[in-house]
Protein backbone atom coordinates (compact mmCIF):
# COMPACT_ATOMS: atom_id res chain seq x y z
CA UNK A 1 0.00 0.00 0.00
CA UNK A 2 1.39 3.24 -0.78
CA UNK A 3 1.67 6.59 1.80
CA UNK A 4 -0.93 7.70 -0.12
CA UNK A 5 -3.56 5.66 0.18
CA UNK A 6 -2.05 4.35 3.64
CA UNK A 7 -2.18 8.08 4.80
CA UNK A 8 -5.37 8.79 3.55
CA UNK A 9 -6.91 5.41 4.47
CA UNK A 10 -6.38 4.82 7.93
CA UNK A 11 -3.43 6.58 9.69
CA UNK A 12 -2.34 5.92 13.17
CA UNK A 13 -4.24 7.53 15.76
CA UNK A 14 -0.69 10.12 16.47
CA UNK A 15 -1.15 10.43 12.69
CA UNK A 16 -4.49 11.54 12.63
CA UNK A 17 -4.46 14.17 14.89
CA UNK A 18 -1.48 16.01 13.04
CA UNK A 19 -3.63 15.62 9.67
CA UNK A 20 -5.06 18.90 8.88
CA UNK A 21 -7.33 17.74 6.39
CA UNK A 22 -5.39 19.67 3.60
CA UNK A 23 -6.87 17.76 -0.16
CA UNK A 24 -5.13 17.65 -3.30
CA UNK A 25 -5.83 20.97 -4.47
CA UNK A 26 -5.12 22.65 -1.36
CA UNK A 27 -1.77 20.76 -1.45
CA UNK A 28 -1.11 22.27 -4.78
CA UNK A 29 -1.38 25.50 -4.05
CA UNK A 30 1.14 24.81 -1.16
CA UNK A 31 3.54 24.38 -3.51
CA UNK A 32 2.25 26.37 -6.44
CA UNK A 33 4.47 29.39 -6.04
CA UNK A 34 7.38 27.41 -6.36
CA UNK A 35 6.51 25.61 -9.57
CA UNK A 36 6.87 27.46 -12.34
CA UNK A 37 7.18 25.47 -15.74
CA UNK A 38 10.04 25.54 -17.80
CA UNK A 39 10.76 26.83 -21.27
CA UNK A 40 11.61 23.96 -23.60
CA UNK A 41 15.33 23.08 -23.06
CA UNK A 42 15.42 24.44 -19.53
CA UNK A 43 16.25 22.83 -16.47
CA UNK A 44 13.16 22.60 -14.43
CA UNK A 45 14.23 23.55 -10.89
CA UNK A 46 13.51 26.09 -8.72
CA UNK A 47 16.43 28.88 -8.07
CA UNK A 48 17.25 30.06 -4.44
CA UNK A 49 14.94 31.16 -1.89
CA UNK A 50 16.98 33.60 -0.02
CA UNK A 51 20.90 34.40 -0.86
CA UNK A 52 22.80 36.17 1.94
CA UNK A 53 26.71 36.52 1.11
CA UNK A 54 27.21 38.16 4.42
CA UNK A 55 26.02 35.10 6.34
CA UNK A 56 27.69 32.80 3.87
CA UNK A 57 30.54 34.41 4.19
CA UNK A 58 30.51 33.98 8.05
CA UNK A 59 30.28 30.13 7.68
CA UNK A 60 32.86 30.21 5.51
CA UNK A 61 35.50 32.07 7.66
CA UNK A 62 34.45 29.23 10.52
CA UNK A 63 34.80 26.68 8.40
CA UNK A 64 38.44 27.48 7.07
CA UNK A 65 39.39 27.89 10.49
CA UNK A 66 38.22 23.80 11.40
CA UNK A 67 39.79 22.96 7.67
CA UNK A 68 42.99 24.47 8.87
CA UNK A 69 42.40 22.37 12.79
CA UNK A 70 42.04 19.22 11.26
CA UNK A 71 44.27 19.70 8.39
CA UNK A 72 42.25 18.75 5.47
CA UNK A 73 42.92 20.56 1.96
CA UNK A 74 46.66 21.26 3.03
CA UNK A 75 47.59 24.10 0.64
CA UNK A 76 44.77 24.69 -0.69
CA UNK A 77 42.53 26.51 1.74
CA UNK A 78 42.75 29.47 -0.43
CA UNK A 79 40.70 27.23 -3.61
CA UNK A 80 38.51 25.80 -0.50
CA UNK A 81 37.44 28.88 0.06
CA UNK A 82 36.68 29.54 -3.21
CA UNK A 83 34.34 26.89 -3.15
CA UNK A 84 32.36 28.72 -1.09
CA UNK A 85 30.76 25.54 0.57
CA UNK A 86 29.10 27.61 3.60
CA UNK A 87 27.86 30.01 1.16
CA UNK A 88 25.98 26.39 -0.57
CA UNK A 89 24.19 25.69 3.09
CA UNK A 90 23.31 28.84 3.79
CA UNK A 91 21.48 29.05 -0.08
CA UNK A 92 20.41 25.47 0.26
CA UNK A 93 18.21 26.16 4.06
CA UNK A 94 17.29 29.90 3.08
CA UNK A 95 14.79 29.37 6.32
CA UNK A 96 18.14 28.66 8.95
CA UNK A 97 19.86 31.97 10.06
CA UNK A 98 21.90 30.18 12.78
CA UNK A 99 25.80 29.94 11.53
CA UNK A 100 26.46 27.16 13.78
CA UNK A 101 23.78 24.95 12.35
CA UNK A 102 24.95 25.92 8.77
CA UNK A 103 28.45 25.44 9.98
CA UNK A 104 27.61 22.06 11.41
CA UNK A 105 26.08 20.78 7.75
CA UNK A 106 29.12 22.31 6.21
CA UNK A 107 31.38 20.55 8.05
CA UNK A 108 29.60 17.33 7.04
CA UNK A 109 29.16 18.25 3.42
CA UNK A 110 32.84 19.31 3.31
CA UNK A 111 34.60 15.98 5.15
CA UNK A 112 32.56 14.02 2.41
CA UNK A 113 33.80 16.44 -0.20
CA UNK A 114 37.39 15.81 1.11
CA UNK A 115 37.19 11.89 0.73
CA UNK A 116 35.79 12.28 -2.43
CA UNK A 117 38.41 14.73 -4.19
CA UNK A 118 41.11 13.66 -1.96
CA UNK A 119 40.41 9.51 -1.82
CA UNK A 120 38.16 8.46 -4.87
CA UNK A 121 38.49 11.41 -7.67
CA UNK A 122 41.98 13.43 -7.95
CA UNK A 123 44.82 11.05 -8.29
CA UNK A 124 47.27 14.10 -8.38
CA UNK A 125 45.58 14.74 -4.99
CA UNK A 126 46.60 10.56 -3.19
CA UNK A 127 43.29 9.31 -4.99
CA UNK A 128 44.55 5.43 -5.74
CA UNK A 129 41.58 3.48 -7.00
CA UNK A 130 42.95 0.22 -5.74
CA UNK A 131 42.88 1.56 -1.97
CA UNK A 132 39.20 2.98 -2.32
CA UNK A 133 37.55 -0.01 -0.53
CA UNK A 134 40.31 0.07 2.44
CA UNK A 135 40.29 3.57 2.67
CA UNK A 136 36.65 4.05 3.18
CA UNK A 137 35.89 0.97 5.02
CA UNK A 138 38.53 2.40 7.59
CA UNK A 139 36.76 5.76 7.17
CA UNK A 140 33.31 4.58 7.97
CA UNK A 141 35.10 3.23 11.43
CA UNK A 142 34.99 6.55 12.05
CA UNK A 143 31.57 7.76 11.00
CA UNK A 144 29.89 4.79 13.32
CA UNK A 145 32.88 3.93 15.54
CA UNK A 146 33.97 0.58 15.70
CA UNK A 147 33.90 -1.46 18.50
CA UNK A 148 37.87 -2.45 19.75
CA UNK A 149 39.12 -4.59 22.22
CA UNK A 150 41.71 -2.90 23.98
CA UNK A 151 45.08 -3.90 22.73
CA UNK A 152 44.22 -2.71 18.86
CA UNK A 153 42.23 0.55 19.63
CA UNK A 154 45.62 2.15 19.83
CA UNK A 155 46.65 1.19 16.79
CA UNK A 156 43.35 2.13 14.91
CA UNK A 157 43.55 5.43 16.69
CA UNK A 158 47.29 5.84 15.70
CA UNK A 159 46.08 5.44 12.21
CA UNK A 160 42.98 7.94 12.16
CA UNK A 161 45.57 10.45 14.26
CA UNK A 162 47.28 10.83 11.00
CA UNK A 163 44.26 11.04 8.23
CA UNK A 164 43.18 14.56 8.21
CA UNK A 165 39.76 13.15 6.46
CA UNK A 166 39.07 10.83 9.72
CA UNK A 167 39.44 13.89 12.11
CA UNK A 168 37.48 16.01 9.42
CA UNK A 169 34.65 13.27 10.10
CA UNK A 170 34.84 12.81 13.58
CA UNK A 171 34.91 16.37 14.59
CA UNK A 172 31.76 16.95 12.07
CA UNK A 173 29.99 14.17 13.22
CA UNK A 174 30.48 15.21 17.16
CA UNK A 175 29.29 18.80 16.16
CA UNK A 176 26.02 16.79 14.18
CA UNK A 177 25.59 14.86 17.56
CA UNK A 178 24.48 18.37 19.20
CA UNK A 179 21.70 18.84 16.97
CA UNK A 180 20.40 15.17 15.94
CA UNK A 181 18.40 13.05 17.46
CA UNK A 182 19.79 8.93 17.63
CA UNK A 183 17.42 8.63 14.92
CA UNK A 184 18.94 11.31 12.82
CA UNK A 185 22.49 10.61 13.39
CA UNK A 186 21.80 6.80 12.55
CA UNK A 187 20.41 7.80 9.25
CA UNK A 188 23.41 10.10 8.44
CA UNK A 189 25.69 7.03 8.89
CA UNK A 190 23.33 4.84 7.34
CA UNK A 191 23.93 7.60 4.04
CA UNK A 192 27.50 7.56 4.56
CA UNK A 193 27.43 3.42 4.66
CA UNK A 194 25.81 4.09 1.03
CA UNK A 195 28.05 6.30 0.04
CA UNK A 196 30.90 4.77 0.24
CA UNK A 197 30.07 1.98 -1.26
CA UNK A 198 28.92 3.67 -4.12
CA UNK A 199 32.43 4.97 -4.35
CA UNK A 200 34.05 1.52 -4.59
CA UNK A 201 31.83 0.53 -7.72
CA UNK A 202 33.18 3.82 -9.20
CA UNK A 203 36.82 2.53 -8.41
CA UNK A 204 35.93 -0.82 -9.97
CA UNK A 205 35.36 1.11 -13.32
CA UNK A 206 38.90 3.01 -12.63
CA UNK A 207 40.93 -0.12 -11.93
CA UNK A 208 39.28 -2.49 -14.82
CA UNK A 209 39.03 0.55 -17.02
CA UNK A 210 35.44 0.18 -17.84
CA UNK A 211 32.80 2.39 -18.71
CA UNK A 212 29.62 2.11 -17.30
CA UNK A 213 26.40 1.30 -19.00
CA UNK A 214 24.38 4.08 -18.74
CA UNK A 215 21.73 2.59 -16.17
CA UNK A 216 24.70 1.63 -14.26
CA UNK A 217 25.80 4.98 -13.86
CA UNK A 218 22.68 5.60 -12.60
CA UNK A 219 22.97 3.43 -10.12
CA UNK A 220 26.06 4.72 -9.17
CA UNK A 221 24.67 8.54 -9.05
CA UNK A 222 21.59 7.06 -6.80
CA UNK A 223 23.67 5.78 -4.37
CA UNK A 224 25.93 8.92 -4.94
CA UNK A 225 23.20 11.63 -5.01
CA UNK A 226 23.23 14.81 -2.85
CA UNK A 227 20.96 12.57 0.41
CA UNK A 228 23.90 12.81 2.40
CA UNK A 229 23.51 16.65 2.99
CA UNK A 230 19.86 16.57 2.18
CA UNK A 231 18.93 14.17 5.44
CA UNK A 232 20.16 17.18 7.42
CA UNK A 233 17.36 19.17 6.46
CA UNK A 234 15.09 18.54 9.09
CA UNK A 235 17.95 18.32 11.54
CA UNK A 236 19.43 22.23 10.84
CA UNK A 237 15.93 23.69 10.68
CA UNK A 238 15.32 22.13 14.51
CA UNK A 239 12.38 19.57 13.87
CA UNK A 240 12.45 15.77 13.21
CA UNK A 241 10.42 14.05 10.38
CA UNK A 242 9.96 10.67 12.30
CA UNK A 243 11.45 7.37 10.88
CA UNK A 244 7.64 6.43 10.23
CA UNK A 245 7.86 9.00 7.79
CA UNK A 246 10.89 9.36 6.22
CA UNK A 247 11.47 5.84 6.04
CA UNK A 248 7.87 5.21 4.53
CA UNK A 249 8.49 3.84 0.44
CA UNK A 250 6.90 6.36 -1.01
CA UNK A 251 8.63 9.29 0.97
CA UNK A 252 11.80 7.44 0.32
CA UNK A 253 11.01 7.37 -3.26
CA UNK A 254 10.00 10.83 -3.38
CA UNK A 255 12.89 12.08 -1.48
CA UNK A 256 15.77 10.11 -3.38
CA UNK A 257 14.32 11.34 -6.29
CA UNK A 258 15.07 14.86 -5.88
CA UNK A 259 18.47 13.83 -4.47
CA UNK A 260 19.24 11.97 -8.27
CA UNK A 261 17.96 15.38 -9.65
CA UNK A 262 20.52 17.16 -7.51
CA UNK A 263 23.02 15.55 -8.41
CA UNK A 264 22.47 15.20 -11.97
CA UNK A 265 22.16 19.02 -11.76
CA UNK A 266 26.08 19.17 -10.01
CA UNK A 267 26.96 16.85 -13.51
CA UNK A 268 25.64 19.64 -15.61
CA UNK A 269 27.93 21.71 -14.11
CA UNK A 270 31.51 20.11 -13.03
CA UNK A 271 32.02 18.38 -16.14
CA UNK A 272 34.70 20.83 -17.67
CA UNK A 273 36.65 21.01 -14.21
CA UNK A 274 36.86 17.33 -13.47
CA UNK A 275 39.61 14.87 -14.56
CA UNK A 276 39.28 13.29 -17.70
CA UNK A 277 39.24 9.74 -16.18
CA UNK A 278 35.91 11.01 -14.13
CA UNK A 279 32.52 10.10 -15.04
CA UNK A 280 29.79 12.12 -15.27
CA UNK A 281 26.01 11.75 -16.75
CA UNK A 282 26.95 13.78 -20.35
CA UNK A 283 30.31 11.97 -20.91
CA UNK A 284 28.92 8.39 -19.78
CA UNK A 285 26.25 9.06 -22.66
CA UNK A 286 28.78 10.37 -25.16
CA UNK A 287 30.43 7.11 -24.69
CA UNK A 288 27.78 5.11 -24.43
CA UNK A 289 25.18 6.10 -27.31
CA UNK A 290 27.87 8.28 -29.38
CA UNK A 291 26.38 11.57 -28.73
CA UNK A 292 27.74 14.83 -29.56
CA UNK A 293 28.65 16.95 -26.34
CA UNK A 294 25.54 19.12 -27.01
CA UNK A 295 23.35 15.99 -27.21
CA UNK A 296 24.84 14.59 -24.13
CA UNK A 297 24.22 17.81 -22.28
CA UNK A 298 20.58 18.28 -23.51
CA UNK A 299 19.26 14.65 -22.91
CA UNK A 300 20.69 15.12 -19.59
CA UNK A 301 18.46 18.28 -19.04
CA UNK A 302 15.69 15.54 -20.11
CA UNK A 303 16.43 12.95 -17.65
CA UNK A 304 16.62 15.78 -14.58
CA UNK A 305 13.69 17.15 -16.16
CA UNK A 306 11.60 13.95 -15.61
CA UNK A 307 13.37 13.14 -12.34
CA UNK A 308 12.02 16.62 -11.20
CA UNK A 309 8.55 16.10 -12.39
CA UNK A 310 8.04 12.75 -10.23
CA UNK A 311 9.56 14.12 -7.27
CA UNK A 312 6.76 17.39 -7.85
CA UNK A 313 3.83 14.87 -8.64
CA UNK A 314 4.92 12.56 -5.21
CA UNK A 315 5.71 15.50 -3.27
CA UNK A 316 2.47 16.98 -3.84
CA UNK A 317 0.51 13.93 -2.82
CA UNK A 318 2.15 13.58 0.13
CA UNK A 319 1.76 16.86 1.18
CA UNK A 320 -2.64 16.61 0.61
CA UNK A 321 -1.93 13.30 2.24
CA UNK A 322 0.76 13.63 5.18
CA UNK A 323 1.42 15.10 8.36
CA UNK A 324 2.49 18.83 9.08
CA UNK A 325 5.84 17.94 9.47
CA UNK A 326 5.90 15.92 5.82
CA UNK A 327 4.62 18.58 4.07
CA UNK A 328 6.76 20.99 5.63
CA UNK A 329 9.89 18.41 5.30
CA UNK A 330 9.22 18.08 1.24
CA UNK A 331 8.75 22.16 0.95
CA UNK A 332 11.98 22.32 2.53
CA UNK A 333 13.21 20.07 0.03
CA UNK A 334 12.07 21.73 -2.66
CA UNK A 335 14.13 24.83 -0.86
CA UNK A 336 17.54 22.81 -0.88
CA UNK A 337 17.32 22.61 -4.68
CA UNK A 338 16.53 25.83 -4.95
CA UNK A 339 20.04 26.54 -3.31
CA UNK A 340 22.09 24.10 -5.24
CA UNK A 341 21.21 25.02 -8.21
CA UNK A 342 22.41 28.34 -7.73
CA UNK A 343 25.29 27.42 -5.57
CA UNK A 344 26.35 25.26 -8.41
CA UNK A 345 26.15 28.18 -11.21
CA UNK A 346 28.23 30.44 -9.10
CA UNK A 347 30.87 28.59 -7.40
CA UNK A 348 34.13 28.99 -7.81
CA UNK A 349 34.24 25.19 -7.78
CA UNK A 350 32.88 25.32 -11.76
CA UNK A 351 33.27 28.59 -12.35
CA UNK A 352 35.88 31.24 -13.62
CA UNK A 353 37.64 28.29 -15.23
CA UNK A 354 38.38 26.97 -11.82
CA UNK A 355 40.74 23.52 -11.41
CA UNK A 356 41.13 21.12 -8.56
C1 LIG B 1 30.75 14.99 -1.66
C2 LIG B 1 29.35 14.95 -1.33
C3 LIG B 1 28.74 16.15 -0.78
C4 LIG B 1 28.67 13.87 -1.47
C5 LIG B 1 27.35 13.83 -1.98
C6 LIG B 1 27.25 14.12 -3.45
C7 LIG B 1 28.53 14.03 -4.19
C8 LIG B 1 29.34 12.82 -4.08
C9 LIG B 1 28.93 15.02 -4.96
C10 LIG B 1 28.08 16.17 -5.27
C11 LIG B 1 30.20 14.98 -5.62
O1 LIG B 1 30.01 14.47 -6.88
P1 LIG B 1 31.19 14.66 -7.88
O2 LIG B 1 32.33 13.83 -7.46
O3 LIG B 1 30.68 14.44 -9.25
O4 LIG B 1 31.46 16.21 -7.65
P2 LIG B 1 32.72 16.99 -8.15
O5 LIG B 1 32.53 17.07 -9.61
O6 LIG B 1 33.91 16.18 -7.75
O7 LIG B 1 32.70 18.31 -7.49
Amino acid sequence: MSVISDLRGAPPPHLRALLPGLGMSAARAFLKPLVAPPEDGRLYCPDAIRDDPALGALVDDRLLRWAGEVGIYPGRLDKLRSYGFGRYMMLAHPAVSDPDRLLMATKCLVAEWAADDYYVDEVELGAEPAVVGSRLARLISVVDPAQMVPRYAADMDGYHRLQPISEAFRTAVEHLSVYASPAQLGRFQHQMAILFLAWTQEADWHVNRRTPPVWEYLVQRHLNSYLPPMILIDVLAGYELPAHEFYHPEVRRAFTTAGNAAVIVNDLHSGPAESDTDFNLPRVLQLNEGLSHRAAMARTVEIHNELMHTFVGLATQLSAAGSPNLRRFLADTWAWLGGSRRWHATTGRYNHGSQR
